[in-house]
C-alpha cells in the first residue's frame, strides 16, 4: 500500500489528523523517568508515547537529528522505536535531508532498510535531490517550505511579502512529484501563511509545524489549511503535551476538538455562501484543479487558430506541453486511466506524435503492452506501418489528445485495423463536441473523453481565468 493510502486509512481508522513527534530529546524528557542511564529512560518514554497515542494519531514523526545526537546508541534506539510503531500507522522520518550527493544511498537506506513511509527533505537542492526519493512509488516526501525561525523570515519572505520565496518553493516543488508522493512541510505560527500555501497548492498534503504559538486558534489553522474536501492537513500534537502523565487523555481531547472544528468548517463550506477566490464550491467540476493547471501552463490558448481543415477556431489546445510537467502529466494519465480501466483490450495504441507519451505512460501504469501506427512509413529499414509487437485478432484501445473532426484518430485506427487488429474504443482527453462523437459512432467506434470543451471553458470562466467575451465566443461556437 502506498504512503497516501496508508495515511488516509490511518486517518479514517483513528478519526484523527494528528501526528506525534517521537523525539528522544533529553531536555524534554519528563522527570518521572527515574532509571539511571539516559538511554533506557528515553526508550521508556518513547514507548509510553506510542502506547498512549497509537489509537489517536494518523502518523508518527521521529526526528533523525535527536537520535543521531545520541551517537551509536541513538541509532539503535531509532531502530527499536521504528519497530515499536504499529505497522498500519505511517512513519514520516524527519530528516530534512539536504545533500544531493548522498540522496540516492540515503533514500535506499531509509525506504528499504529502515522501512519508513515518508521523509522530510530540504528544497534547496532542487528536483535533482528529491528525485532519488521519488523512485520508490509507495513512499513519499515532504518538502520543507518554511519554518517559524524568526531569522529565517529574511530568506523565506525574500524578495517581497507579496511574492515570497516560500511560495516559489511551493510552486516549483509541485512540478517535482504527484500529490500522492509529495507533500509540503509548513512550519509557521501564522494561519495566513498556511492559507497562502493552500491557495497555491490545493491538492497537496500540508504537514503543519510550530502552529501552537500562544494565542493561536486551531479553528483558524484548520480553516486556512484544509482543502476543499475538508482534509489534506496534518496537525502536530504539541511538544509539551508529550511530557504529561495523562497524555492519552490530552491527545483525545485535542483530537475531539479538531474533529468538531473540522465538521463545522466542512458544513460551512458545503454552502454556496462560502467562496474561495472566484470559485463557487457548489457545481465545481471534479477535475477543476486539473483544468486550471492546464490553463496555467499554457495548454489552453484563446485567439483565432486555423485548424487542419482550414476552419478557424477561437481557441487552440496544446496538450503536448504536459510532458514537461511530471506531476500534471501524471494527473492527466490518471484521468485517462479511469476510463481505460472500464474497457477491455489487449494493447494500447497512441496516435503520433502528440499522444505517444500518453500511450507510453498509460502502458506503464496499466502494465499493458503498447503499439502505435506510424504517421509515415519509411522507405528504408523495416518499413513497418505499426511499431511494436502484436497479434492479428487482438483488441486495441486507441488514445489521442483531442477530437476536432476525428480524422486523425480514425486514420490511425484504420491502419491498425488493416493489420488485422480490432479497434472499437477510442479514448481522448478533450472532446471538441459539435457532433464528433456521433461521427466516430457512424464509423463503428465508441468514443470516450475525459473532458469536453464546454466543461473546460465553463470551469475557466467560473474560476475567473477567462473573460466573459472569451466564454461567450466559445458558447456561440457550440
Ligand atoms: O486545438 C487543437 C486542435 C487540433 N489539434 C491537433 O489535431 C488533431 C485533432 O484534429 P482532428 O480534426 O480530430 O483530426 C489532434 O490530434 C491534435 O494533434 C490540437 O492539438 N489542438
Amino acid at each position: 500500500m502506498n504512503f497516501f493510502d496508508k495515511l488516509n486509512e490511518a486517518i479514517v481508522q483513528n478519526q484523527s489528523i494528528l501526528f506525534v513527534g517521537l523525539d528522544p530529546n533529553p531536555e524534554m524528557m519528563p522527570v518521572g523517568y527515574k532509571s539511571q542511564d539516559i538511554m533506557p529512560r528515553l526508550w521508556d518514554w518513547l514507548q509510553f508515547i506510542i502506547s498512549e497515542t497509537a489509537d489517536k494519531v494518523c502518523a508518527y514523526k521521529p526526528t533523525l537529528g535527536f537520535y543521531e545526537a545520541l551517537g551509536i546508541p541513538g541509532l539503535e534506539l531509532l531502530h527499536k522505536t521504528l519497530a515499536a510503531i504499529p505497522s498500519h500507522i505511517p512513519i514520516i522520518l524527519d530528516a530534512k535531508h539536504s545533500d544531493l550527493n548522498t540522496s540516492t544511498l540515503f533514500a535506499h537506506t531509509v525506504f528499504t532498510e529502515w522501512n519508513v513511509d515518508a521523509i522530510t527533505l530540504s528544497s534547496y537542492a532542487g528536483q535533482d535531490h528529491v528525485a532519488p526519493f521519488l523512485v520508490y512509488p509507495d513512499k513519499a516526501v515532504f518538502i520543507l517550505c518554511c519554518t517559524s525561525n524568526p531569522t529565517a523570515i529574511k530568506l523565506q519572505h525574500y524578495p517581497t511579502d507579496e511574492s515570497p520565496f516560500y511560495l516559489q518553493i511551493v510552486k516549483e516543488s509541485r512540478t517535482w512529484g504527484t500529490p500522492e508522493q509529495l507533500g509540503l512541510e509548513v512550519g509557521t505560527t501564522k494561519s495566513e501563511v498556511i492559507a497562502r500555501i493552500r491557495a497555491d497548492a490545493p491538492e497537496r498534503i500540508i504537514m503543519t509545524r510550530s502552529i501552537w504559538a500562544e494565542g493561536n486558534n486551531i479553528n483558524q489553522i484548520l480553516a486556512a489549511g484544509l482543502n476543499k474536501n475538508g482534509d489534506g492537513l496534518l496537525i502536530p500534537v504539541p511538544q509539551d503535551m508529550l511530557s504529561r502523565e495523562d497524555l492519552s487523555k490530552q491527545v483525545l481531547s485535542l483530537q475531539e476538538e479538531i474533529n468538531r472544528a473540522k465538521t463545522e468548517i466542512n458544513l460551512d463550506a458545503s454552502s454556496c455562501s462560502v467562496w474561495l477566490p472566484n470559485i463557487c464550491l457548489l457545481n465545481q467540476h471534479p477535475l477543476q484543479d486539473l483544468i486550471l493547471q492546464l490553463y496555467d501552463i499554457g495548454c489552453v490558448m484563446f485567439g483565432n487558430y486555423v485548424q487542419a481543415s482550414g476552419a478557424v477556431f477561437p481557441y487552440y489546445i496544446d496538450l503536448r506541453k504536459i510532458i514537461s510537467n511530471p506531476q500534471l502529466f501524471n494527473q492527466v494519465l490518471k484521468a485517462y486511466e479511469d476510463i481505460l480501466r472500464t474497457l477491455k483490450f489487449d494493447r494500447v495504441a497512441g496516435i503520433p506524435y502528440g499522444s505517444l507519451p500518453t500511450a507510453t505512460g498509460l502502458a506503464l501504469r496499466l502494465h499493458c503492452p503498447m503499439i502505435f501506427p506510424r504517421k509515415e512509413v519509411k522507405a528504408h529499414g523495416t518499413r513497418r506501418v505499426i511499431e511494436g509487437e502484436f497479434y492479428p485478432g487482438e483488441t486495441i484501445v486507441v488514445v489521442d489528445d483531442i477530437l476536432i473532426s476525428g480524422k486523425s484518430v480514425m486514420e490511425g485506427a484504420e491502419k491498425l485495423k488493416s493489420a488485422g487488429l480490432n479497434v472499437e474504443d477510442i479514448v481522448v482527453f478533450i472532446n471538441h463536441e459539435q457532433g464528433v462523437m456521433n461521427r466516430l459512432q457512424e464509423n463503428g467506434y465508441r468514443g470516450y473523453a475525459v473532458l469536453t470543451i464546454s466543461e473546460i471553458t465553463e470551469t475557466l470562466y467560473t474560476a475567473g481565468r477567462i473573460e466573459r467575451e472569451q466564454f461567450l465566443a466559445l458558447k456561440t461556437e457550440e
